[in-house]
C-alpha cells in the first residue's frame, strides 16, 4: 500500500499540535494508545497460539519512544506474553514515566536497570521476539552509549531474534534511512500515527510494516497531508505491507 510520510519536523509538529491547548491530549493518553498499537502488532506477527515460547525483551529508551515500549510491556503481559524490560537510562524528567515503571512492577513484569544482565533475553530460546523502543522521531545520529553497544549487540542477533521497531528503527536517521554501518534491520516496524520518511527506506520482503497510534480523524490528517489509514473494526493497527 502506497504511504505519505511526514518528516521528522513536521512529526514533532504534529505531536505538539495534539497536545496543544486547543485539542488538548495529554501525553499519557496518547503514549497509552501508541503502547498499546504496538502490543496488538506483536500478538498479529507472534500469535501466542503458533508457538510455546512467551519471552519478549522490550528495550525502552529515555525518552517517549521508551515510554511508549513500557505501555507496550504490560500490555504484552495481559495478551499472554511474558515481558521483560531493560530500561538503562530511565527518564526523571517527569513523574509520569516513573508511575510507569511502577505499573511494571505492579503486573510483576521485570525491569532490569543499566548493571543488570540484559543480554541473556537475546540468548534464551524462549524469547519470541525484542521490542526496539530506544528512540523515535527525535533521535539524531550518531547514537551515544550506552545505546550504541545495544544497538550492536542487536545488529549480531537479529538473523535469528526479530526485531519490532516502535515508530523507527533505532539508529536509523529518521528522514534519511539507515545511513550508519551496521543499522539494524527490523523485522516488524510499527509507525504511530503516519510513517516517517525513513519508513520508505525499509525493504518489504525483510520488513513487515504496520501503522499504529490510531488517534487522529480524518481532518487533522488532511491538514498533516496524509489519508487516515484504513483501520479494521476496533484494530489499533493496519498493515501496510507487504498486503
Ligand atoms: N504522536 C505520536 O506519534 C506519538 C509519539 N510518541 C512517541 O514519542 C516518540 C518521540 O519521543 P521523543 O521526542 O521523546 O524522542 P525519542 O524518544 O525519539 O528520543 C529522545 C531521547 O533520545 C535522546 N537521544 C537523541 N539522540 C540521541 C543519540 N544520538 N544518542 C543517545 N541518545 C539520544 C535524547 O537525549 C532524548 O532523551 C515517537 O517516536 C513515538 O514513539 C508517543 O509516545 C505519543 C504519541
Ligand atoms: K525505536
Amino acid at each position: 500500500m502506497p504511504f505519505k510520510t511526514v518528516t521528522s519536523k513536521l512529526a514533532a509538529q504534529l505531536d505538539r499540535d495534539l497536545m496543544g491547548p486547543e485539542i488538548g491530549f495529554t501525553l499519557e493518553q496518547l503514549m497509552e494508545l501508541a503502547g498499546f498499537s504496538v502490543a496488538q502488532a506483536v500478538l498479529k506477527e507472534y500469535p501466542l497460539a503458533a508457538s510455546t515460547k512467551t519471552q519478549v525483551l522490550v528495550l525502552a529508551g529515555p525518552g517517549n519512544n521508551g515510554g511508549d515500549g513500557l505501555v507496550c510491556a504490560r500490555h504484552l503481559k495481559l495478551f499472554g506474553f511474558h515481558p521483560v524490560v531493560y530500561y538503562p537510562k530511565p527518564n526523571s524528567k517527569t513523574p509520569f514515566f516513573s508511575r510507569l515503571v511502577n505499573q511494571l512492577k505492579f503486573f510483576n513484569i521485570p525491569v532490569l536497570n543499566v548493571d543488570e544482565n540484559w543480554t541473556q533475553f537475546l540468548d534464551s530460546d524462549s524469547t519470541v521476539c525484542v521490542v526496539d523502543a530506544l528512540f523515535g522521531f527525535s533521535f539524531k545520529p550518531p547514537v551515544r552509549e550506552p545505546f550504541g553497544s545495544i544497538l550492536q549487540q542487536l545488529h549480531k542477533v537479529q538473523d535469528r531474534l526479530p526485531i519490532v521497531s516502535v515508530d523507527v528503527p533505532t539508529g536509523w536517521d529518521v528522514d534519511e534511512g539507515p545511513v550508519e554501518p551496521n543499522s539494524i534491520i527490523p523485522k516488524v516496524l510499527v509507525s504511530l500515527t503516519v510513517p516517517k520518511p525513513c519508513a520508505s527506506k525499509i525493504d518489504s520482503l525483510e520488513t513487515q510494516h504496520y501503522v499504529g497510534g490510531r488517534f487522529v480523524p480524518a481532518e487533522f490528517a488532511h491538514k498533516y497531508k496524509f489519508e487516515p489509514f484504513p483501520y479494521e473494526n476496533a484494530d489499533q493497527v493496519v498493515k501496510l505491507s507487504p498486503n
